[in-house]
């Protein structure tokens, strides 16, 4: 039994996902998902800022079988600060089916970035999302950056879109390839072509540095309908900004189950349902195929990709 108890109203993932009826291309990547101890295991972090149900490797992988993904990328939650040793494990355990991205702190060691590289890591989380993280200096991040990426590893940030101008100067100047989280959270109740999100694709289209995971229509969605009950159409209001980062830059877009979810407070979503969204923003076989099996394995395979000349 774990000695955690989890924050008041905390919803567990969903037991018993459908199976989607969009069937993803082969060598699939859900790119973005996560492990949360088991705490009895792995314990939680002190500083973190909430207490999750657990959801094991195991439990990753097995939602990974039935959604029909061949591998996965676990990226860090925050409620294990920058004790890896979970993801690690994960990724470790995987067969060689997953990679990860690491938390870590300018006392790092060369060591332990190494044992983390071999082990399948690839990238370090920047979060700048106040209700998930302290504050930490833009010199000790920058510091990271240049050490992470003499490993050839990128920088996965996550914000929320109305801190975009004030990050602004800070991300354009990160020397690796960026990877944004949820498409910067936009707000989808404000217009597709609006100053706001105009500001976001103006952020990838004169960096091309610049990626984005264009995942958690959950998350972003005011008017869903949710993806529960079979419901085929969800998260509409979310599609018009997906599906405009996906078509504008095909090339560096991302896909990711965002499982376990952690800290949706109005509904967890079926995952099956959620695999029936992607057809909604990425509308052809070969926008489909760019988003869950090149990209991803490029950024994190790019060992097993042959080079088309
Ligand atoms: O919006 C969130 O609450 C959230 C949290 C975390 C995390 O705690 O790591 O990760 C995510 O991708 C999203």
């Amino acid at each position: 039994m774990s000695e955690f108890t989890k924050t008041p109203g905390w919803l567990d993932w969903y037991a018993g996902p459908s199976k989607p009826r969009f069937q993803v291309p082969a060598g699939a990547v859900d790119a973005h998902c996560h492990v949360f101890g088991p705490g009895a295991e792995f314990p939680y972090a002190p500083e973190r800022k909430y207490t999750p149900c657990d959801a094991s490797k195991h439990q990753l992988y097995a939602l990974r079988d039935h959604l029909g993904f061949a591998r996965n990328v676990v990226v860090q939650a925050t409620c294990h600060g920058a004790d890896n040793r979970a993801m690690v494990d994960a990724l470790v355990h995987s067969g060689g089916k997953a990679r990860g991205v690491a938390t870590v702190k300018r006392s790092v060691s060369d060591e332990e970035l190494q044992a983390m590289h071999d082990a399948g890591v690839r990238g370090v989380r920047f979060n700048f999302v106040k209700r998930l993280v302290d504050f930490t200096p833009k010199d000790e991040l920058m510091e990271i950056a240049a050490r992470i990426h003499q490993l050839g590893w990128h920088v996965v940030i996550y914000f929320e879109a109305v801190d975009l101008p004030e990050l602004w100067d800070f991300f354009t100047a990160l020397p690796t390839t960026v990877v944004v989280d949820h498409m910067g959270r936009p707000d989808v109740s404000k217009p597709v072509d609006g100053p706001e999100f105009e500001l976001f694709l103006k952020f990838m289209r004169q960096h091309p540095n610049v990626w984005s995971k264009v995942s958690c229509p959950e998350r972003l969605s005011v008017t869903g309908p949710k993806a529960l009950n079979g419901e085929q159409n969800a998260y509409t209001d979310v599609i018009p900004f997906a599906r405009r980062v996906v078509e504008e830059f095909p090339d560096r877009v991302l896909w990711g189950t965002d499982w376990p979810h952690p800290n949706l407070k109005d509904h967890m979503p079926d995952d099956g349902l959620l695999v029936d969204f992607i057809p909604h923003i990425a509308t052809t076989p070969e926008l489909q195929k760019k988003l869950l099996v090149d990209n991803p394995m490029r950024l994190y395979w790019p060992e097993e990709v042959t080079v088309e000349d």
